[in-house]
């Protein structure tokens, strides 16, 4: 993991964004709108990892496409180095493309298998115009090298690869058009867990090498542990934490993180599996809960969260959290001083949570 440098101008950013889908009503056939994306605002610096976080469906892939414009907001500006390209032409957005690349989480379904794995890793380069004749099967032969394959694969169809190669002809084919920013949608979760190491190592080695931007967009928190500098937690189209990465695994500020990091499994033979945190099911987008969306499925949830939908607040050292209960605490803590975040009577109240919550797990039948 690399060190987050702070620039002035961020690579990628996404101001107040907002995806609806749906909401037409027709004379035989009327579909509810899904808010999938809600007011997110976020900053991705050149050079960091950036992960996007949370259950299926909660808009971490709408929020991605978003960012690279390959769907429309619904509100909202997305800023690529400062310049605002929410309105901006099919053709000069084309010539943006190449320096932003997606690596999807289904390698078999995103590579054309009717085109060999030559033809797939030269249609960008051909497209940009980035080499041209004899030059272009060079440039497929190194890009192939660079991602660990060997070049006479060129020649070979997708169904002849395991799933790590084909996500690897992936990363090539986001590779050839130069790119500076690469975001990885689940790239490695449709993976054996064994190869999934080897295609981050392999991104990261790439991050290193080209100076890429990443941006990582995962369901669990263990995958993005190590390559990530820092993590957006989403939840039902909304971000309710965002943080450098260490802090958020040693003091998950919001409940909902928690019940992510107990989700991932403890590799200790006899280990029981901790029961969630969260109870229920994750409410539909089409009908998302006032207040807090969270506070329907919170084992804390104060009668304010139920009303009052609570801001993205700074805490301090990078981090921002949206929680009556984080503010509530804060207020009890420290009356009258600035917030930093780090109090260690939250971590003790959280902690006391935590242990409440796992008694009363002991004392309950396992379902
Ligand atoms: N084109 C679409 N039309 C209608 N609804 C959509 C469309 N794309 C996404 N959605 C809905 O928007 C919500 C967010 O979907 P999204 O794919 O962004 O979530 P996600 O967190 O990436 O989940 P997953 O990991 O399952 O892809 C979901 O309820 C999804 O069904």
């Amino acid at each position: 993991m690399s060190e987050t440098v702070q620039h002035t101008t961020p690579i990628i950013e996404g101001r107040n964004l907002a995806k609806r889908f749906g909401g037409k009503k027709g004379l035989f056939h009327s579909s509810p709108t899904v808010y999938a994306v809600n007011d997110v605002s976020i900053a991705v610096w050149p050079g960091e990892t950036f992960a996007i976080v949370g259950e299926s469906g909660c808009g971490k892939s709408t929020l991605a496409r978003l960012l690279l414009r390959l769907i429309e907001p619904s509100d909202g500006d997305v800023l690529y180095q400062g310049k605002d390209i929410t309105k901006l032409s099919a053709s000069d957005m084309r010539s943006l493309r190449s320096e932003m690349q997606i690596i999807f989480q289904d390698p078999f379904a995103s590579l054309n298998p009717r085109m060999t794995v030559g033809s797939i890793i030269a249609e960008p380069i051909r497209l940009h115009g980035l080499a041209k004749g004899k030059a272009v099967d060079d440039r497929v032969a190194e890009l192939l090298r660079i991602v660990g394959l060997r070049p006479e694969y060129a020649d070979r169809y997708p169904h002849e690869f395991s799933g790590g190669q084909r996500q690897r002809i992936g990363v090539a084919r986001a590779l050839a058009g130069q790119p500076k920013l690469i975001i990885g949608d689940e790239p490695v979760s449709a993976l054996d867990v064994s190869i999934q190491a080897q295609v981050i190592n392999l991104l990261e080695d790439l991050k290193e090498q080209f100076g890429l931007t990443l941006i990582i967009v995962a369901h669990d928190l263990a995958v993005i542990r190590h390559m990530s500098d820092r993590v957006a937690v989403m939840y039902l189209g909304e971000v309710v934490e965002l943080s450098p990465v260490d802090p958020l695994y040693e003091k998950p500020l919001h409940p909902y993180t928690q019940t992510l990091l107990d989700a991932i499994p403890v590799p200790v033979p006899g280990h029981r599996e901790k029961r969630s945190l969260a109870r229920g099911d994750v409410p539909s987008p089409t009908n998302p809960p006032p207040g807090c969306r969270f506070h329907t499925r919170c084992p804390f949830a104060l009668q304010k969260c139920r009303e009052v939908h609570p801001p993205l607040e700074d805490v301090g050292g990078g981090r921002f959290v949206a929680c009556h209960l984080w503010r509530e605490i804060q207020e009890q803590d420290h009356p009258s001083a600035p917030l930093d975040g780090t109090s260690p009577k939250l971590a003790e109240r959280l902690e006391i949570y935590r242990s409440y919550q796992s008694a009363k797990e002991k004392n309950s039948p396992v379902g």
